[in-house]
């Protein structure tokens, strides 16, 4: 690097000996490169997302684009998949974390998604170590031994898939500047998983591989594709080397899938539902619609009409270009300690599976290796081939209003105080670097506690947020049960636990954001602020 662009990229953070290996000057010039060609892009888009959210709350509802029906129309399929993504019924999902690399690559899921985002907490130490660790499992020298049992972990000879999920396009990432601004995190977590493993992963029969988060446009499909482009030519890679599953779990992508799998068609590797993010950014940009009131979150089900059109629009779509199309992630883990409530747990995620399977969906998310050979069951009994992708599902309507319906369902004040608590706890963790929490019995991770607030914000601030007792829910009402919930958090852990656990700056972030009456597009904006 010159003197000059020295000064106006800048690596900002210590560097641990093993940190050095992965921003190494090479590496951090290939970055430079894609973040000073893509910054400008990815500002633009982001400003358009505000634009659109403007049209959304003066009632231009979302629909299909009229600008783009020659795509929807014609007749194209994706580029054929790589023989180790034809086959994905069961994706195991989870942090970079080492251990967690090691189980799940070794879960008996076909794929694992090596998460740099919504289940992970972007602390510096987390996003590079991840990367650290992601080098070794590419490798297979990754071990890691746990001090407290002495359990040591190594690969199996068979393992899973390996995908990556960088941060969205709205993440910055602050410990490296371009002319005194941070980056994109997106640019950094992918650059950084290229740049060091790109052409191992191809010696090995396997590629570079990615899942792309809460795109809420084809043009920032399209500028994922660019991005892909450049970095296979700067790496002397071939292009269409580089495969990517995009999550459909943006409202506005959902009107959006042709075009999207057709921006990135070189590089499409499917659609997968991300069901809680979708689910919150409904809540989101519909949030100055008085009329678009969830109930409880635990109503909102995949059966829920407008989460059912989603999935079936997916499937239906992604068969038409032969892509795979892929589901989501069911929220019960395993219940230690209480065989009745496991089992319960057990038979919530195989009925999702199933739903899922006879759908058409070519594959399925679990969030725990114990729930591996559920879904695996489920999808042998029904997809006896590779994939289902011929399963063209043309009996499939879905329109526009079908996308968009609201549920029916009610508000209880146990689903308020369910949002309040589990909102802040997981907000906690993620503060204290764990991005993905096991919270009564469920798995949570940034998507589903997003959910939680904006529904205490939505509920308080619309005339039709009342509780089934027919009280109003209020700034008061909610006050009154977050001091209880903080109480009852405080007793149940202990004054250390409490106060070592960050529980109060949880709650005032907590707070911030059911306050503002500007909606906060992400907790983790403000949340990573507070992060080291
Ligand atoms: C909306 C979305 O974006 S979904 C996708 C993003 N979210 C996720 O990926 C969450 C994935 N799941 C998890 O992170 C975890 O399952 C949690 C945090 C919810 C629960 O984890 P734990 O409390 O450790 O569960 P538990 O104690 O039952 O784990 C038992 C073992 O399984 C391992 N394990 C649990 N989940 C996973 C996982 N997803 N991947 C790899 N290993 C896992 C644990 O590390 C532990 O290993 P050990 O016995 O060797 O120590
Ligand atoms: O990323 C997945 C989701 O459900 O959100
Ligand atoms: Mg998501």
């Amino acid at each position: 690097m010159s003197q000059e662009t020295k000064q106006e990229f800048q690596l900002r953070a210590e560097l641990e000996p093993e940190f050095k290996e992965i921003l190494t000057e090479d590496a951090l010039s290939f970055v430079e490169g894609i973040c000073r060609s893509f910054e400008v892009r990815r500002q633009a888009l982001l400003k358009r997302r505000q634009i659109r959210q403007q049209e959304i709350d003066n009632g231009v509802l979302p629909t299909f684009l009229e600008s783009t029906k020659h795509i929807r129309e014609a007749d194209w399929k994706i580029a054929p998949l790589p023989k180790d993504l034809q086959d994905r019924r069961v994706e195991i999902t989870g942090p970079v974390e080492r251990k967690m690399v090691i189980n799940a690559l070794n879960s008996g899921a076909h794929v694992f998604m090596a998460d740099f985002e919504d289940a992970n907490a972007p602390t510096w130490r987390n996003t590079i170590q991840g990367q650290v660790n992601l080098r070794d499992a590419i490798r297979r020298t990754i071990t890691f031994k746990n001090e407290k049992n002495g359990k040591t972990y190594q690969l199996n000879e068979k393992t899973a898939t390996l995908v990556v999920r960088p941060r969205g396009w709205h993440l910055e990432e602050k410990n490296i500047t371009l002319h005194g601004q941070p980056v994109s995190a997106s640019l950094v977590d992918f650059g950084l998983y290229m740049y060091h493993n790109a052409e191992e992963l191809r010696k090995r029969g396997t590629g570079p591989y990615f899942y792309l988060p809460k795109m809420e446009s084809h043009l920032e499909a399209r500028l994922w594709n660019d991005v892909f482009v450049y970095a296979q030519k700067e790496l002397g890679i071939p292009k269409g080397t580089i495969k990517a599953t995009v999550l459909i779990e943006t409202i506005l992508a959902s009107f959006e899938m042709d075009e999207i799998l057709f921006e990135l068609k070189d590089h499409s590797a499917g659609l997968n539902c991300g069901r809680w993010d979708y689910i919150f950014s409904y809540l989101k940009r519909f949030r100055n619609h008085p009329d678009v009131i969830l109930p409880d979150r635990a109503q909102v089900t995949m059966t829920s009409p407008f989460m059912r059109a989603y999935s079936l629009l997916t499937i239906k779509t992604c068969h038409r270009r032969g892509a795979p199309a892929i589901g989501g992630m069911a929220a019960q883990i395993p219940v230690k300690g209480d065989e009745q409530k496991n089992a319960e747990a057990f038979e919530k995620v195989r009925l999702d599976k199933e739903r899922e399977a006879r759908d058409g969906h070519d594959g399925t998310w679990v969030a725990h290796p114990a729930l591996v050979p559920v879904a695996k069951e489920v999808f042998n009994q029904y997809m006896p081939t590779p994939n289902q992708i011929d399963k063209k599902r043309e009996d499939v309507e879905v329109s526009a209003k079908d996308l968009i319906e609201v549920p029916n369902g009610s508000i209880t004040e146990e689903g308020l105080r369910m949002n309040i608590s589990v909102g802040i706890q997981y907000i906690a963790s993620w503060l204290n670097g764990n991005g993905a929490a096991p919270i009564n019995h469920l798995m949570e991770d940034a998507a589903t506690a997003e959910i939680s607030r904006a529904q205490v914000w939505q509920w308080i601030r619309h005339p039709k947020g009342v509780l089934t007792d027919g009280r109003k829910i209020t700034r008061e009402l909610v006050d009154r049960i977050q001091e209880e919930e903080m109480f009852t958090m405080r007793f149940d852990l202990g004054e250390e636990r409490f106060t070592t656990g960050k529980f109060a700056e949880a709650s005032e972030l907590f707070t911030t954001l059911i306050e503002e009456d500007e909606f906060v597009e992400f907790l983790t904006l403000p949340g990573y602020q507070l992060l080291n």
